[in-house]
């Protein structure tokens, strides 16, 4: 079978995508819904064992990144203790304000999988949103600090107890892009059998 892709088109996608952090966001300026919904449809396209789709988001645009806001800097007071940094605090306050749209990361757990194959596939349909983001111009990282791993914010993003909430995507339009990335050789991480 002869494939009608372009593989230097996915080799450059894949080599170029960068973590574009909520700093070098264009403030203000609004991703359209429709945009959102293709970089959704295609990480729900993602691979699954036992095709269980374990992936669950939550958007958050307009209003709605305030209620985020509060939610992540009341979370963080209630549950910090003797760590509480009011610099985070005011942060978790600040950030989702300067981003255009930010994704929630849920994580529905399959009562016949191992839980990582539920982590495995999340991660997957992740980076279909990350590829897709860098596709259309956008901006994006994914978020694994504040709140995400308190088992109080479960509820909030409609996850169960046995379910996880993995982190936040936050997207942007890039006003400020980041340096080149940076990785060690691949043949370092490979080991070949042939004989
Ligand atoms: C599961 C996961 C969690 C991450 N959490 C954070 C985070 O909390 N804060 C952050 O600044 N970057 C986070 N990142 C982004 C990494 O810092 C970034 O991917 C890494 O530096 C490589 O850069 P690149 O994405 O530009 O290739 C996370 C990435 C992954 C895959």
């Amino acid at each position: 079978m002869t494939s009608s892709f372009d593989p230097q088109q996915l080799n450059e996608l894949i080599r170029t995508r960068r973590s574009v952090f909520v700093p070098q966001f264009e403030p203000s300026k609004v991703i359209p819904d429709a945009i959102i919904w293709q970089l959704l449809e295609n990480a729900n396209w993602a691979p699954s064992h036992k095709r269980t789709e374990p992936w669950r988001f939550v958007v958050f645009s307009g209003a709605g990144l305030q209620r985020l806001a509060r939610l992540q800097a009341d979370l963080y007071q209630q549950t910090a203790g003797f760590k509480f940094n009011p610099a985070k605090h005011e942060k978790l306050l600040a950030s989702p304000l300067q981003c255009s749209h930010v994704i929630a990361l849920g994580l529905h757990r399959s009562d016949d999988l191992p839980e990582i194959e539920d982590v495995e596939a999340v991660a997957c349909a992740v980076q279909n949103l990350a590829l897709s983001a860098h596709a259309y111009g956008l901006g994006g990282f994914w978020s694994s600090g504040g709140v995400t791993y308190t088992e109080e914010a479960k509820a909030f993003f409609g996850l169960g107890s046995s379910d996880k909430l993995l982190g936040f995507f936050h997207l942007g339009y890039v006003r400020t892009p980041g340096s080149a990335g940076k990785r060690g050789p691949v043949q370092d991480k490979v080991r070949w059998v042939a004989e």
